[in-house]
Parts: structure tokens; sequence; C-alpha cells
């Protein structure tokens, strides 16, 4: 659903990643760890089209990012650390504003079942996003990934500054949408939490992914202990 292959990215004299494979199939979630300046930015901004690689393909569902940008736009979502929408509409008008800026017409019930899908709760569905939390505007961002069919979602930072309530639920909602085959690739600096909700784990430094773990096979401590070592 989700491949790199031997991906460069030069800026002047700064080479951010150095020849990246990455391979990901319908279902996965993919949790991307590293240090400042590792490269997951730069990662995930070419295969959201916004950067081109120097070298080296990516492709979503087998089509070349690089070469069909506008084509991969339908398959794909990006929800940011700080999700910006628009602060004078509530949660639910600004699921339908993106909704048919997509392409996608729903009814009034349908919309309020993407965002219970979320978890958003319903008091908040008619409440305006400038009254958001940071946790609800992500359920939103998130519902409109639901509402417009993407098949990989990318996150940056998700869980930074969500309180643990809102981590738990945050997490609860990713495990669901990949049981549901949803690809979901995720820059995280939460090791506790990639262990958590992800099925593999890359660990990237100065733009190369030097591990790539399967999930299951360790604890947060574990993980973090490797992590140090690593980096
Ligand atoms: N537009 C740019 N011009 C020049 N160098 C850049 C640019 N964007 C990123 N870089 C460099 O590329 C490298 C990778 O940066 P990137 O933002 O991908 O890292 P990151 O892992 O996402 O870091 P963070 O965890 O801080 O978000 C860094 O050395 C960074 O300084």
């Amino acid at each position: 659903m989700l491949k790199a292959t031997n991906l460069h990215k030069k800026y002047d004299n700064n080479t951010a990643l150095y020849g990246l494979n990455i391979e990901l199939k319908k279902g996965e979630v993919y949790a991307l760890l590293g240090q400042n300046g590792a490269g997951k930015s730069t990662t995930i901004n070419i295969f959201l089209g916004f950067i081109k690689p120097t070298s080296g393909e990516a492709f979503i569902n087998g089509i070349s990012v690089i070469e069909n940008p506008q084509l991969i736009k339908k398959d794909i979502a990006y929800i940011p650390e700080t999700v910006m929408l628009y602060p004078e509409l509530t949660g639910i008008e600004n699921l339908d504003f993106f909704s048919k800026i997509a392409g996608f017409s729903y009814t009034h019930k349908e919309l309020i079942d993407f965002l219970i899908l979320t978890g958003l709760q319903e008091s908040a569905h008619h409440r305006k996003l400038k009254e958001y939390s940071k946790g609800m505007r992500q359920k939103v961002g998130i519902a409109i990934a639901v509402a417009k069919n993407a098949k990989v979602l990318f996150l940056d930072e998700p869980t930074s500054g969500l309180d643990p309530i809102a981590t738990n639920e945050f997490n609860e909602l990713i495990c669901k949408l990949g049981r549901e085959g949803k690809t979901i690739f995720m820059a995280t600096h939460d090791i506790f939490n990639a262990t958590k909700v992800s099925t593999k784990i890359g660990i990237m430094k100065q733009g190369k992914l030097i591990q790539q773990l399967d999930s299951k096979d360790f604890t947060p401590d574990e993980l973090q202990e490797l992590y140090i070592k690593t980096i």
C-alpha cells in the first residue's frame, strides 16, 4: 500500500535522506521514530507530494507519488500535529465542507456517524472549532480523512500535547482504523505509544532507517533501551 524505494533527498549541501526503503501492507500502522532532524517530516512530505526526492521512488497503492501527485491525493490524508480547520465552523460543518471539497456529499446522519466513529463526544458536534481542544480537533481531522475514504493516513506527532485519556482514545481509534484496513504512517517521539498503537516501528538516524521492528516483540522499556543504544 505504501512503498519507498531508495529515496534520497538533498537540500543544497544538507542530505536529509540517504536511500530510504520502507514497505507497508494494507492495515499496517507504522511508527517512525528518530531525533529532531532525522528525516521523518521529509519522508512524509515526499509521500504527500509537497517535496520531490532528489532520487528514488515513492508509491501509494502502486501509483508513483512523484509522477502522479494529483492522482494519489484522493487516497491519502494528512493529520498534522495541530489540526487547523475553520474556527468559526462547527465540527460537523468542517467535516461537511472538507468532504464536499473531496467530492463527497453526506447526509447529516452520515456526518454524525463519522464523528461518532472517532469518539468525538456528541455535545461537541455542533460547537465551533475554536472551542475545541487539540484532541477534539484531531478527531475531526481523522473524521475528514475517513469521510474522504483515504487509504493511507499520515500523522505528524499525533500524541504530542494530548492528555493520557485523549492519548488512549487516539490509540484505540488508530488500532480500529488499522483493523478496518487503513494504512497509517506516523512520525513520533512517543516511544511508549509507538509500541501500543503500531504494528511496525522504524528508527531513523541522520536520514537512514537503521532499525525496523515488529512492535509486538517489544515492551515500551525494551524499545526505549534499544532506541537509546541505537541513536
Ligand atoms: N527546507 C529545507 N531546507 C534545508 N534543509 C532542510 C529543509 N527541511 C528539512 N531540512 C533538513 O533536513 C534534515 C531532516 O529534517 P526533517 O524535518 O525531515 O527531520 P525530522 O525528523 O522531521 O525532525 P523533527 O523531529 O524535528 O520534526 C534536517 O537536517 C533539516 O535541517
